[in-house]
């Protein structure tokens, strides 16, 4: 019997926001190596970009790595590795597997996991607690230093081919050293793809095509796109990336009609403590109903409100009388300070 090469499998990318398929990726590549007999797959990294790369819409990697670390609470052996993203300058993919590398040899040279230098904890700062996914734990047996293959979809494979995009070295290196395991997307043919490359022709043995047959084109591009014009992304993100969406109001989540499309995740419902200690705490809380038994909450800074408490409310943070008017919300409840006020649209002007 043929010993198998273990394998740990990394995945490069923006994550704004991190989706259900990001995931997936690594269960499907997983299960289509270990199909083969040949690989053991022992574990998957997740490195996302850092804020130098400059892609629109790109939300600051403090925010990707929070969603990232809460969407990677459902997966027993996908870590994120925050190396990348906390480098004062973009890195190069073939720069972050030289990174990663290096990382493993170390492990495997040591019997003790290495622990983060201080340089390193300072460098970590400015991306609140999650010190503990730096460095991923991978537990290495035997005397060989697995191989690292780049997991991508199709589509980065074929922007191998966009002029001055990426180093032919950087290809070499990353498509001879490591080996990629790519993943079919909508709309590609990576295999005519590699076909019409010398250099991806080349290195075709190490090019590992997985078909997707669950057919799924979830893109974070589509997400961001559904948040901005209030659309449900339930079901395409994990309940705690939504959850952490809403709350840091991030890519345009409107503050108002569009709102109780979003639904709260099981682990948001009755949160009625969290509620009134926001009251007190400069914070609003607005609780939308859009129907008979559920809930949405909404946590407004009270000085995103002030204005609008300031023209239509007597005092500043209080509500008596007319309230801010929420448009097509349904039944709105208000809670300002303990104070508590129920209305109907109509009631708005
Ligand atoms: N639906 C999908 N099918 C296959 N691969 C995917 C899918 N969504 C993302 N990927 C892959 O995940 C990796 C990380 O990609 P990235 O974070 O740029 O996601 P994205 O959804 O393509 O983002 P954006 O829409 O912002 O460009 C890339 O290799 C990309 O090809
Ligand atoms: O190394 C390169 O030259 C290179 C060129 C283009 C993109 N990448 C990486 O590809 C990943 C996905 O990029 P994108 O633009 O599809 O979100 C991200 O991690 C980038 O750093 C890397």
């Amino acid at each position: 019997m043929t010993s198998q090469a273990k394998v740990v499998l990394l995945a490069c990318g923006s994550y704004n926001p991190v989706t259900n398929m990001h995931l997936r990726m690594f269960e499907i590549a997983r299960d289509a190596l270990h199909r083969t007999g040949r690989y053991q797959v022992i574990s998957g990294v997740m490195s996302p970009v850092g804020d130098g790369y400059s892609k629109k819409d790109l939300v600051p990697s403090k925010h990707r790595c929070e969603m990232l670390k809460a969407a990677l609470k459902s997966s027993d052996w996908i870590k994120m590795d925050t190396w990348e993203c906390t480098q004062s300058t973009w890195s190069t993919t073939a720069k972050v597997l030289r990174h990663q590398k290096q990382q493993l040899e170390f492990l495997n040279n040591s019997t003790h996991k290495p622990s983060p230098s201080k340089r390193r904890r300072r460098q970590h700062n400015s991306v609140s607690d999650i010190q503990e996914n730096q460095v991923p734990q991978i537990d290495i047996e035997g005397d060989h230093v697995p191989n690292i293959k780049l997991l991508c979809g199709a589509d980065l494979l074929e922007s191998f081919a966009v002029p001055g995009l990426w180093e032919e070295e950087d290809i070499e290196y990353i498509v001879g050293t490591h080996g990629l395991v790519v993943i079919t997307r909508y709309g590609s043919d990576p295999l005519k793809f590699i076909y019409e490359s010398d250099i991806l022709t080349k290195f075709q043995e190490n090019i590992f095509i997985v078909t997707e047959w669950i057919y799924n084109d979830i893109s974070s591009t589509k997400v961001r796109r559904a948040l901005r014009r209030g659309e449900s992304v339930k079901y395409v993100l994990q309940d705690s990336v939504i959850d952490y969406i809403r709350e840091h109001h991030l890519y345009g989540v409107p503050d108002n009609k569009y709102i109780n499309h979003m639904m709260p995740s099981p682990n948001q419902e009755g949160n009625t403590e969290a509620e009134e200690k926001d009251s007190n705490s400069g914070e609003i809380s607005v609780v939308l109903r859009s129907s008979q038994d559920s809930y949405s909450s909404l946590h407004l800074p009270l000085h995103r409100m002030s204005t609008n408490l300031d023209k239509r409310s007597p005092a500043k943070g209080t509500v008596s009388g007319r309230v801010p008017c929420f448009t097509d919300i349904g039944m709105l409840v208000k809670r300002v300070k303990n104070v508590r006020v129920g209305f109907t649209p109509e009631t708005c002007v």
